[in-house]
């Protein structure tokens, strides 16, 4: 994911500014799996920036984790010529990641271009973020070329999806490309379509400089890469240019275009897009957003910016072994330098001892960042259920923003609210009756219906999030045989009857347990949770009761019974250093149990009890 750059010759530098007549932006808007990164990968290869030698499946998905699970996190931005009628032209293409979680970073693409390539897979039709990114563009003003992919697949319906498509945006079947990015063809036919329909970028190239900050990206050899797209004016090396939010100056050490290798260039002007290096080392300082204009003569108004991304779900992390946390300290301010949405601060449990509660953009966003800690920085983790935020008044009229159930207040409470998800579900119309009575069983309220063809219906919903953050897609999808997809937006909060729930063991309460639930289905988690850590936790020398309880009320209770274990049972005689040994060997087993008050609870039964529910390696699909 490092832009490696070496120390270029002056001769390797590009001319400076391209005109705007002859500049293009672009992205591509997709649901999950429709082919984007496959089609940007062979205009890459067309035009020429990516040799076939060099060319490895989804250039542009740089990240390890990325690569492997096919999905794109990071927005990242190519330049690529392309010749019509004799003009050559740069067309800058914009990636757009897929996943709901990141509609944040769509939203931010999206604001740098002029045009967009929808994509429907021509097997699969027009799904959930399909139609989720749509809206995103056409509130951005944006001109929209479709486009059916896959055309090669045997199972593909381009004649039935090109009249959906039209449908949808108002234009002619015909109107609808039909191309393959696996085989090439047609793409030569979207390069055409880009520079005829997209309009070319306007700005004022003589004002002081506006430049858009739309990405930012740690490089552990070069610093903060600001990736950004110029407005008005332009951008020159060793300049010193200001971040209009924060008023800091840097110099640029570099600029330039990523072709998709960083390529420095004397300029860039109006409606380019591409890099500044300025030596700053946190991605904070260079905030995405914000706009860039020159020290000697600065803009007066800054650039739109986009709302910041706010973390969403929230989650207690652990190392399993508790000498590891000065090790997560670091490895959490590492992938902070790149992730300016993940946060994060101390949190000690009783139950986990020290750790962090951390703070995502949403289930997926966690998962990456579980999984990076776990691969790149070699640790053991353990997460805790994860949870929204919760808006609480007290009956004095104080505040307070609840993030960890655990922390949820014990006084008189006047109101809690609930952050709410305004949820898109595209179904085969077949599913109608069971998608509607999962969406009620979550607190959900029927928004609208809309048949989009004869056999495929969008319905939305308002929902709570925490009812949706689990496992809901995974119940969608089960119950749809698949074919559901799904989008959701939070939008705003209201109030519930909400409270939480505390596991107790032995009455003692294990902090690590503890959730936020709506009354409604309190006894019903309480009855699960006890359930569970019944059959994982192992008996001991005495019986542990398991109680769920609301405030001092028990909810429902489990027993372990007891078991008298004595080790020495078999020793007959004075044998002592034999007893020893045995006694020793206890003592290690010991060792991997955490004390709950006088019960010992193993490891695993902690990872397990929280598991079933933090699992989301499904959620992608
Ligand atoms: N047959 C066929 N398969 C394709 C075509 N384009 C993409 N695929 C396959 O479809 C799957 C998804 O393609 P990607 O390019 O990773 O999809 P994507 O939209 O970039 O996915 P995200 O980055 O996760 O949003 C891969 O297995 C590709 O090999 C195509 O034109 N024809």
């Amino acid at each position: 994911m490092s832009p490696k750059v070496s120390a270029r010759s002056a001769s390797s530098i590009v001319a400076s500014a391209t005109p705007a007549e002859l500049i293009r932006n672009f992205c591509i808007i997709a649901h999950i799996d429709h082919g984007k990164s496959t089609l940007a990968d062979r205009m890459l290869q067309i035009t020429g920036v990516v040799e076939q030698r060099a060319m490895r499946a989804q250039y542009l998905d740089r990240m390890d984790i990325e690569r492997e699970r096919g999905i794109t996190i990071k927005s990242q931005a190519v330049r690529m010529p392309w010749e019509v009628g004799g003009a050559g032209y740069a067309l800058n293409m914009i990636d757009t990641p897929g996943h709901v979680d990141f509609t944040y970073e769509v939203s931010r693409s999206l604001a740098a271009c002029e045009g967009t390539l929808l994509l429907v897979d021509a097997a699969q039709g027009i799904e959930a973020q399909t139609l989720a990114n749509l809206y995103l563009a056409l509130e951005n003003d944006m001109t929209i070329i479709p486009v059916l992919n896959k055309i090669d697949l045997p199972a593909a319906q381009p004649e039935k999806y090109a009249e959906e498509l039209a449908n949808l945006i108002g234009c002619e079947p015909s109107d609808c490309l039909r191309v393959s990015g696996k085989t090439g063809q047609g793409v030569e036919d979207v390069l055409d379509k880009i520079v005829a329909e997209v309009p070319a970028p306007v700005g004022d190239p003589n004002a002081p400089a506006r430049a858009m900050i739309f990405d930012s990206v740690y490089d552990t050899y070069r610093g903060v890469v600001t990736y950004v797209r110029v407005v008005d004016g332009q951008l020159s090396p060793r300049e010193k240019i200001v971040m209009m939010s924060t008023r800091a100056t840097h110099e640029l050490l570099e600029i330039g275009v990523s072709s998709p290798e960083p390529e420095p260039s004397k300029g860039l002007g109006v409606g380019e897009v591409g890099y500044l290096i300025t030596g700053v080392k946190d991605v904070r300082q260079s905030k995405v957003g914000d706009t860039v204009t020159n020290a000697a003569k600065p803009a007066e108004v800054a650039l739109e910016g986009y709302r910041e991304a706010k973390p969403m779900v929230f989650s207690g992390i652990f190392p399993i072994d508790g000498s590891d946390y000065p090790i997560l300290r670091d490895a959490l301010d590492k992938l902070k330098l790149n992730d300016a949405a993940l946060v994060y601060e101390p949190e000690n449990s009783a139950a986990l001892g020290f750790g962090y509660r951390c703070g995502f953009l949403g289930l997926l966003h966690l998962e990456i960042i579980r999984e990076r800690l776990e691969r790149e920085f070699d640790l053991d983790l353990i997460a805790t259920a994860p949870s929204v935020i919760y808006e609480v008044t007290l009956d004095d009229g104080k505040e307070v923003e609840v993030t960890n159930p655990s922390e949820y207040p014990v006084g008189k409470i006047a109101e809690v609210r609930e952050p709410m998800v305004r949820t898109t579900v595209l179904t085969p119309s077949e599913f109608v009756g069971p998608v509607m009575e999962l969406c009620q069983q979550r607190r959900g309220t029927m928004l609208a219906m809309d048949y989009l063809s004869e056999d495929r219906v969008e319905l939305r919903y308002m929902i709570p999030m925490a009812e949706i953050v689990f496992d809901f897609f995974d119940i969608l999808k089960s119950k749809t045989r698949g074919y559901a997809s799904l989008d959701y937006d939070v939008d705003g909060e209201q109030a519930a009857d909400l409270v939480k729930v505390d596991i107790l063991l032995q009455g003692e309460q294990v902090d690590a347990f503890s959730a936020i639930v709506h009354r409604d289905k309190a006894y019903s988690y309480g009855v699960m949770m006890a359930g569970k850590l019944r059959e994982l936790i192992p008996r001991q020398q005495f019986e542990v009761p398991i109680q769920a309880a609301i405030g001092a009320r028990i909810i429902a209770r489990e027993t372990i019974r007891a078991i008298r274990k004595d080790v020495l049972s078999k020793c007959y005689g004075g044998d002592i250093s034999r007893k020893r040994k045995l006694l020793e060997k206890q003592k290690e087993g010991k060792k991997r149990m955490k004390m709950v008050g006088r019960v010992e609870v193993p490891q695993e039964a902690f990872i397990a009890a929280l598991s079933s529910d933090a699992d989301t390696k499904k959620e992608k699909k």
